[in-house]
């Protein structure tokens, strides 16, 4: 008989600031105006954004964690702060030279990039992102 554990949902909060521009390189100039409006201003503007990264798993019976938080927050900061934080996200970051840097492309990146570093990525459950305090994106990993 196999006995259950208790399963929990851990989240971590972290917050970066960059700049960006929302520019499709499938749009024309005109079109990526229309699309896009203030927020394709060439020259740029910036957000802080806030990120919340959750684990689901079981809770360990020797430790009483589902992950200890100063490892997530060691993944955090390679997947996001070290990557992110005080960047120009289309400039800097070379996965946003072709990929518009959308919240909800942000929200796939870090949850790729947490799933690169995490020793179990299986426990990820869910990254949501508040580019501002009125737009806000999750992604858990699903795909159509
Ligand atoms: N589906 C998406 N639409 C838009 C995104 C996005 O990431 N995904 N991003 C933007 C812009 O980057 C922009 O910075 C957001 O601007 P805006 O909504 O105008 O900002 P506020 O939340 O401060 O809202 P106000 O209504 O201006 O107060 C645009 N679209
Ligand atoms: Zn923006």
């Amino acid at each position: 008989m196999t006995s259950k554990r208790p399963v929990a949902y851990l989240t971590r909060i972290q917050h970066f600031s960059a700049a960006h521009r929302l520019h499709s390189p499938q749009l024309s100039d005109a079109e990526n105006a229309k699309v896009y409006g203030p927020c394709n201003n060439f020259h740029g503007h910036g957000h802080n954004y806030i990120v919340e990264v959750t684990l689901r798993g079981p809770v360990t019976v020797d430790t009483g964690m589902v992950m200890n938080i100063s490892d997530l927050k060691k993944h955090i900061n390679t997947a996001i702060m070290e990557t992110m934080d005080h960047k120009c996200l289309d400039k800097d970051v070379p996965y946003f030279k072709d990929i518009v840097s959308t919240t909800e492309n942000v929200c796939i990146f870090i949850w790729n990039n947490l799933k690169k570093v995490m020793e179990d990525p299986s426990l990820l459950y869910e990254v949501k992102v508040f580019e501002t305090a009125k737009n806000v994106v999750f992604y858990r990993g699903e795909q159509e």
